[in-house]
């Protein structure tokens, strides 16, 4: 496994916002985390990547036998060690191209990037890696635009890249769906299912459809404790799902429970949770 958490637990006041959550993502897996509104789902992410500390609990990553505890590191530690998330408000540099971007965050996770005096060729390296990234996200074609004038969809697949060129072992995507029109919707998809081949993922995702479409795994928060983990047609069946969703998540798969509309699917992390 890559990612491993014990007794995870946060505390807001009286708010268990997370609840002793013990977790465990294999490398090449594919999980969605999903959950009704305040579920947890955010917390849960930001303990992962030391944008809050927990109040009680451990975060691990790494193969088995080399596991790096991160439990108290911040986030450019845990990214550096292998965690990367792609956020639901966008964190482009908007007036650089979307080539620009992906080739800053390559510099940036290159080992050295400190090393202003790096030699030419090192920099034709992350160039290439840039657009590797590019073609693969399916952005080759707007390398030279600003990243300002993509699309809702496009930006979220620039956000995806930028993760990507941090080399993680871990890619946490956060509603990479958030604000894309129903059309590029597929393309979200494919994107999804292509990190996913190398790169152990999990999902936050409200969009159920496609939740229950790409996951080789569902875990279910409610309140901030796992109520089921399981292949999706389990999870779908369950009956402490269906409650937990107060019967807003169909079971026949026709429903979407909690499908965000675009303009509001941005607005979760919280202040200074950049
Ligand atoms: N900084 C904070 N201070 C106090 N309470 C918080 C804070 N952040 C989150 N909470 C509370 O913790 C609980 C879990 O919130 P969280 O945002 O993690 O849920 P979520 O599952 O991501 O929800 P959503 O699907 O609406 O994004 C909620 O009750 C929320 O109000």
């Amino acid at each position: 496994m890559v990612l491993r958490t014990r007794g995870l637990t946060k505390e807001f006041g009286g708010l268990t916002a997370v609840d002793d959550v013990d977790f465990e993502l294999g490398s090449g897996e594919l999980c969605s985390l999903i959950g009704p509104n305040g579920a947890g789902k955010t917390t849960f992410f930001d303990l992962l990547t030391g944008v809050l500390e927990p109040t009680a609990g451990t975060v691990e990553v790494g193969p088995d036998g080399s596991r790096t505890d991160v439990t108290d590191a911040a986030p450019h530690e845990t990214a550096r060690l292998g965690i990367h998330r792609s956020y639901q408000v966008t964190n482009v540099f908007p007036t650089s191209t979307v080539f620009e971007n992906v080739r800053i965050a390559a510099q940036a996770a290159g080992s050295d990037a400190t090393n202003f005096w790096r030699n030419a060729e090192t920099f034709g390296e992350y160039r290439e890696e840039a657009r590797r990234i590019l073609d693969r996200v399916g952005l080759a074609a707007d390398a030279d635009r600003p990243a300002s004038a993509l699309s809702h969809g496009a930006k979220r697949q620039l956000e995806v890249g930028i993760a990507l060129a941090g080399d993680p072992d871990v890619l946490l995507l956060d509603e990479p769906n958030a604000g894309v029109s129903s059309e590029s919707v597929g393309d979200i998809i494919d994107l999804i299912e292509d990190v996913a081949t190398d790169h152990a993922v999990l999902l936050v995702e409200h969009n159920m459809d496609i939740v229950m479409n790409v996951s080789e795994r569902v875990v279910v928060l409610n309140r901030g404790s796992v109520i089921a983990d399981g292949d999706p047609a389990a999870v779908r069946a369950d009956e402490t799902v269906q409650e937990a969703y107060l019967g807003g998540y169909d079971p026949s798969g026709a429903g979407s429970p909690d499908t965000v509309d675009s303009e509001n699917a941005g607005d979760s992390p919280r202040e200074g949770s950049a």
